[in-house]
């Protein structure tokens, strides 16, 4: 999810890092890392990338102890725009997705569509 960002930072990094980053098939890393940084002092916990885990959002804000951000990275920024050009439906698809990250439960959307959807968010 993160090959555009590194391609565009030219980044030299060989390897992978799945040693800090949560199994995907796995809620309860995710809720042990959650309850360590909250612990820890944390005043806002990022899920990154977001759109595949809109479950783990819903989980931690429901928590409400801090506010949860949704930081849909390059990779997500990639499949939506190809997406939205490629089918002329720009404006729905980005509207479907940051909306959902919103239901289920995110305080804050960090997103590169940003100037995109202050553009429009009046009209949605
Ligand atoms: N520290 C920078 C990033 O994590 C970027 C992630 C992305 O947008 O792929």
């Amino acid at each position: 999810m993160y090959a555009p960002f590194r391609d565009a930072v030219e980044s030299t990094f060989k390897g992978d890092r799945n040693r800090y980053q949560h199994p995907v098939g796995s809620t309860s890393h995710a809720l042990l890392a959650y309850d360590r940084d909250v612990a820890e002092g944390a005043d806002t916990v990022i899920v990154k990338p977001s759109l595949f885990y809109g479950d783990i959002v819903k989980e931690l804000s429901e928590k409400k102890l801090v506010p949860v951000a949704c930081y849909i990275v390059s990779g997500e920024y990639k499949m939506l725009s190809d997406y939205g050009n490629s089918t002329n439906s720009m404006d729905a698809v980005v509207r479907e997705a940051h909306l959902s990250l919103v239901r289920a439960g995110a305080s804050i959307l960090i997103t590169y569509f940003t100037p995109f959807i202050l553009d429009r968010l009046q009209k949605w």
